[in-house]
This record gives structure tokens, C-alpha cells and sequence, in this order.
């Protein structure tokens, strides 16, 4: 038997670079267990595809219970299953399929819950387009929270400005963008709805390349989905597609395969990410102010009006504005619940208070 290629392996069409090829070609599968990756986690059940029924976009979705050892081993984890990972399927004679491994991660999207704890929303992603439109959407303090929350995650940030066709001054804000952005943050400003988006984005778009949008509501993500497909998603309804188990909805459809070969998954975990950082992701993130603050003449500068400062010169000020902001709000979410309400009292009595002096002094 000849060696296959990366090329026409099936399983490029979900997804697979060399890395998860060479650990899959290290495991010597038997007959029954095949590779699969995970697109839908429901209470008892996943979805799976295996690359091999793919339809015109994305493959149609199999269901799949975990294996009770896979359930233990992840509840002794403190995991949980997440949709782009990449496990192994077992086939049992009666047809039932079984999940009954999952792969090591190569990146990870997170978000924490009220308790601090991660959960992982989406894995094995190469990019995450931070979609803003160059409307009233543009912020570059929205940007940099977006970016922090990509920062450590394995994942290559891209900025993606849509709406450039509305945009009177795109050279201004492409300009404000510059002197904020690391260079190492790849961007660029398209019409979201020109077929021209896919040849821009192309570098990001290669065969087993997988990507997410990211970005507030408005910001163009679907437009964009759409511009990337070649052809609208529906959202909702019957699809013309049958495979005797009925319909499947678009919906369920959560990983799209690209006519450039790239995967896009698109769940609702990942576009109600909200983009909180936490304490490693939001330093790494600004790594310029934490470059430059040793050099500040005061140990505890806070780069505001103090002699001396080394970050002021360097970094725009609402840069700086904006990270104590995002560090302020990271203590707060680490706070218990009766610290936050004794922390928000205080606030409460502190702006009575000044509401209090300026009614004095304004003689009301
Ligand atoms: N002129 C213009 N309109 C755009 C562009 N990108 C998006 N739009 C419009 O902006 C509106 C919002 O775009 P959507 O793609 O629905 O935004 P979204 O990010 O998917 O929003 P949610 O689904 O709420 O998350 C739509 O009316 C789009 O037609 C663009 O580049 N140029
Ligand atoms: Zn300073």
C-alpha cells in the first residue's frame, strides 16, 4: 500500500493539519475505531464527523455516546468535551457509535464562569477573525478585550474590519488601529459582503486550516459567513437534504467547510463569547506596557502624569486606560459574591459622596 498524502486524506475536509495526522499515524487504529471530530455537545450525546459523508459543505453530523470510561476520565479531569475536538469513534456490531477517546488540544478558546472556572468553547482553532465593523462598531478598546481573551490561547488573532465601503475615512482608522495594534496582529479592512473577502483572507483559509469569528453583534460575522461559503447559510428551516433520518437544519451544522478547504465553526458558545481575559492573557496581551514599566521612574507607576514615566511616551494613553480597566474588572470578577456587594456599597457610598461635594460646591 502507498502512503497517502495530507491532500486526500478525508479527514482534510474536517479539519486535519500535519500535527493531528502524525499523532492519529501513531496510534495503529483497528478496524471499528475510526477518527472523528466533535461539532455538537449535547446532555448524553455528540456529534461527530469523520470526513467521509461530506456533503457539498460540512459533513452531516453522526450522534454518538461517550464511552462511561471517557466520562470518568474527563469528569477526573475536570474536562469536558469541546466542539472542534478530535477523539475516536468506535462502531459496535449493532451500529451503536461510541466516543471513546479525545485527542490532546492544540489551542483552545475558554471562557469562565461565575465560579472562575474554564470551560474550553471551542478547540483545535488555527485562527480567530476579531470581526468590528468601521461603523459606530469600531473600538479599539472592544478590540483589545478580543484580543485578550485569543491572547495564550494557541490561536492566531487576525483583526478584520468590515463595512469599509461605509467607511468615509478608512485611512484614519486604519491609522488609529497601527499606532495601538502589536505588529505581530495581522488586520485588514474588506466589504464583508464582496466575494473579494475570501481572496484577502485566503493566507488564514488553506486546506485543514480551522477558523472562528469573533465580534459584537452587527460586526458582520454572518455577512461574512456567507462571503467566505460562496452562498448564503440558512439559519433556519429544512435543508434539501435527506439521509433517511430526516432532515437536518443548517443549524446543527456548526462546522463549514470552505470551498478553499479551510473548516469555520460557528456555534453559539463561540459567538456569545464574551471577551473577558484573565490575569496571564490580559499581561501577555499588553506586553508593552509590561515591556516599558520597569524602566518607569516609580515602581508603582501607574503611566498616568508621573515623572519619569517610560510607558507614557510609548503607549497611547487610552491603551493604558483601557488594560487598568480590564485589570480593575479582573479582581472584581475574582472577588466573592459578598466581596463584590461590600466593594459595590463602597462605590455606591463613594459617588453619593462626590455627587454630595459637587451639589456643595455648585451651590445647589
Ligand atoms: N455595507 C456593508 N454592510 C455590511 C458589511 N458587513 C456587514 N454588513 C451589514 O451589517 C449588518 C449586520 O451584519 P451581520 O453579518 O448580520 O452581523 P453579525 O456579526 O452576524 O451579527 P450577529 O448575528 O448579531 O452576531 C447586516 O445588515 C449586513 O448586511 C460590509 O462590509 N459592508
Ligand atoms: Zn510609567
Amino acid at each position: 500500500m502507498t502512503e497517502s498524502t495530507l491532500a486526500d486524506d478525508p479527514l482534510l475536509d474536517i479539519g486535519l493539519n500535519p500535527a493531528t495526522r502524525q499523532l492519529l499515524a501513531s496510534l495503529s487504529l483497528d478496524a471499528h475505531t475510526r477518527p472523528v471530530r466533535v461539532t455538537e455537545i449535547h446532555r448524553e450525546t455528540v456529534r461527530l464527523i469523520d470526513g467521509r459523508h461530506t456533503a457539498d459543505a460540512g459533513a452531516a453530523p453522526m450522534s454518538a455516546r461517550l464511552l462511561p470510561a471517557l466520562v470518568r476520565e474527563l469528569a477526573e479531569a475536570g474536562d469536558a468535551l469541546a466542539v472542534g475536538d478530535w477523539g475516536l469513534a468506535r462502531q459496535d456490531p449493532d451500529g451503536s457509535l461510541w466516543l471513546t477517546d479525545f485527542l490532546a488540544r492544540r489551542s483552545a478558546l475558554t471562557r469562565r464562569d461565575g465560579d472562575g472556572r474554564r470551560h474550553v468553547i471551542v478547540s483545535n482553532v488555527d485562527t480567530a477573525f476579531i470581526v468590528m465593523g468601521l461603523d459606530d462598531d469600531f473600538s479599539l478598546r472592544r478590540l483589545e478585550r478580543f484580543l485578550a481573551l485569543v491572547e495564550g490561547s494557541g490561536v492566531q488573532p487576525v483583526v478584520v474590519l468590515t463595512k469599509r465601503d461605509l467607511c468615509p475615512d478608512t485611512a484614519h482608522a486604519l491609522a488609529r488601529l497601527q499606532a495601538r495594534l502589536p505588529a505581530r496582529v495581522p488586520h485588514l479592512a474588506l466589504d464583508a459582503r464582496h466575494p473579494s473577502a475570501s481572496v484577502l483572507l485566503a493566507p488564514w483559509l488553506q486546506p485543514g486550516q480551522t477558523l472562528v469569528l469573533l465580534g459584537s453583534s452587527g460586526a458582520g460575522k454572518s455577512t461574512l459567513t456567507n462571503a467566505l461559503l460562496g452562498r448564503p447559510v440558512q439559519d433556519t428551516g429544512p435543508t434539501r437534504e435527506h439521509d433517511g433520518r430526516g432532515k437536518h437544519t443548517t443549524t446543527s451544522r456548526s462546522l463549514h467547510r470552505l470551498p478553499g478547504g479551510a473548516c469555520l465553526i460557528d456555534t453559539p458558545g463561540v459567538r456569545t463569547l464574551r471577551p473577558d481575559a484573565d490575569a496571564d492573557t490580559l499581561a501577555a496581551s499588553f506586553d508593552d506596557i509590561a515591556r516599558l514599566a520597569p524602566a518607569c521612574h516609580f515602581r508603582d507607576c501607574q503611566h498616568g502624569s508621573e515623572p519619569g514615566c517610560a510607558v507614557r511616551p510609548a503607549v497611547e494613553g487610552d491603551r493604558v486606560d483601557n488594560f487598568h480597566k480590564l485589570q480593575r474588572e479582573l479582581q472584581r470578577d475574582h472577588l466573592g459574591p459578598l466581596q463584590r456587594r461590600a466593594q459595590l456599597s463602597m462605590w455606591k457610598a463613594r459617588s453619593r459622596a462626590s455627587r454630595e461635594r459637587l451639589r456643595l460646591k455648585r451651590g445647589a
